[in-house]
């Protein structure tokens, strides 16, 4: 019985995309990077910087995090572009070393999962290190399509890489919704025609309620129920009802198995 209402849900659902920023939204990743960040530093015979100091910075990719760092400890920002190979030699063997999923967020994504919604990570962080990440902490398997600072020649704000992610799973735009926690993945979503959610817990570089979500979340848990709340409207929009029913259908197979 269980079963096949789930089988139904997952019919239901499944070409409904969530599209996933990683630094600051699945994980927090701040320590690893800001180790790799110091080692660079360090050899430039630069002063470190402090975990603050790298959550003010990442967001743009690793050519942006590396120049600033060069800007904020004194060196010279055009070193960037020459650093930024050895900024990734020393991040990628740490990069899943003491970054980990924020609470709730392998939970929902198995959920989001099983109840057939299509899951794609887009993020500004190199392809090789966001995969490092998605497989060392055990996400991957969730994830359907994954497009990286340096997959296209465009990176968030810009929405080429979420019409990329949302090309590969085969979903239009009107059926997607971007979870992020900074302004370029709401700017990046408004660009493309996705719905955007917010989360504030992450790096934001300005107050997550002035971001221009459709929604803001405190806990990744909460986004089934944000889903709910904001789907698009439209062939796909999900009414409370129904989602709940696979929300709830979802858990409790989990929770069977
Ligand atoms: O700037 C980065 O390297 C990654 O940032 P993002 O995962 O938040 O897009
Ligand atoms: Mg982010």
């Amino acid at each position: 019985m269980q079963k096949s209402r789930m089988t139904i849900d997952r019919a239901r659902h499944r070409t409904d995309a969530v599209l996933l920023d990683l630094d600051g939204t699945l994980v927090d990743s701040l320590r690893d990077l800001t180790e790799a960040l110091n080692a660079v530093l360090t050899g430039e015979g630069l002063p470190s910087v402090s975990l603050a100091q790298t959550r003010a910075m990442v967001g743009d990719g690793a050519g942006k995090l590396v120049e600033r760092a060069l800007q904020a400890t004194g060196g010279d920002p055009a070193r960037a572009h020459e650093l930024v190979p050895r900024f990734l030699t020393l991040y990628e063997p740490i990069a899943s070393r003491h970054t980990r999923p924020y609470p709730g967020v392998v939970e929902t994504l198995g959920s989001l999962s099983e109840a057939g919604f299509a899951l794609a990570v887009v993020t500004n962080k190199p392809v090789r290190a966001t995969r490092i990440v998605l497989d060392g902490l055990g996400l991957a398997p969730f994830i359907g399509a994954v497009i990286g600072g340096d997959t296209l020649a465009q990176r968030k704000p810009d929405p080429a890489p979420l019409r990329a992610a949302l090309r590969q799973l085969r979903v239009p735009p009107g059926r997607a919704v971007m979870v992020g926690d900074n302004h370029h993945d709401v700017e990046a979503a408004r660009a493309a025609g996705v719905a955007a959610i917010a989360v504030s817990y992450g790096y934001a570089h300005r107050p997550p309620h002035d971001l221009g979500a459709d929604a803001v979340i405190d806990d990744f848990a909460e986004l089934p129920a944000a889903l709910i709340r904001i789907w698009p409207r439209g062939t796909a929009r999900l009414s409370a009802a129904s989602a709940s029913a696979a929300w709830t259908s979802a858990r409790t197979v989990r929770t069977r198995s």
